[in-house]
């Protein structure tokens, strides 16, 4: 199972999380989260990494060219629209930027809003559930209810977000069958500061499932 560990902030940790074996890591690229890193950073912070990772990038209802613009000049192989972007957005940013990995991610208030899915598979690689927060887009350690996506099988990959960490990751994947997780919040001391105990524990904890 794919595991991405996000809001990476500073490049040892990018280093030790990769050197535990994790594949996919992901960067915030959303000035008004607390694990915002400008595009300057991520781009030397990126050139410290192993070069077969696959690094994607969050974003959150921006412009197409201001994606372009930070998938230019920094080393992302994957973008993360965790905003309000529409499938006709999704379709167009597949066109214009070919090669570059798609995400959509869904925050769920209930189980109805499943019903959007549909509507941006033809256009993303995979698309991410996360749990809804009235105030924020991401990053809010709140937890989906697994058992609404018992069932839930797109025709593209998938992956849990939400307030997932060692201690309940177990607990989730009894409940549902997604093709990668992804961990943020919960693996970490504080917003942008990743505890690599953590993520040591969770590659434990998924090692004896
Ligand atoms: O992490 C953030 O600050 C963030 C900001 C804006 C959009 C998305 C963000 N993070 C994403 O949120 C989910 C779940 O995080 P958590 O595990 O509940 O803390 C994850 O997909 C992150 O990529």
């Amino acid at each position: 199972m794919r595991i991405k560990i996000c809001g990476i902030t500073q490049p040892e940790q990018g280093q030790a999380i990769a050197a535990l074996g994790i594949t996919t890591l992901g960067f915030i690229c959303v000035e008004r989260s607390p694990r915002f890193i400008a595009p300057p950073h991520l781009k030397d912070l990126l050139a410290t990494l192993p070069r077969d990772l696959h690094k994607i990038g969050v974003f959150v209802n921006a412009t197409l060219a201001e994606i372009q613009e930070i998938v230019t000049l920094t080393d992302l192989t994957g973008v993360q629209l965790h905003g309000d972007e529409s499938p006709s957005f999704c379709q167009v940013l597949g066109q214009e930027m070919p090669g570059v990995e798609l995400w959509k991610a869904l925050r769920l208030k209930t189980s109805e809003s499943l019903k959007v899915v549909q509507d941006y598979t033809p256009f993303v690689d995979a698309i991410l559930l996360d749990a809804y927060h009235p105030q924020q887009y991401g990053g809010t350690g709140q937890v989906l209810n697994w058992a609404d996506l018992a069932d839930f099988a797109p025709p593209v990959p998938w992956f849990l977000a939400g307030g997932l960490t060692p201690g309940n990751i177990g607990e989730a994947l009894k409940q549902v069958q997604p093709s990668g997780i992804d961990l943020s919040s919960g693996v970490e001391r504080s917003p942008g500061d990743k505890d690599l105990q953590k993520v040591a524990q969770l590659l434990q904890v998924m090692k004896n499932l």
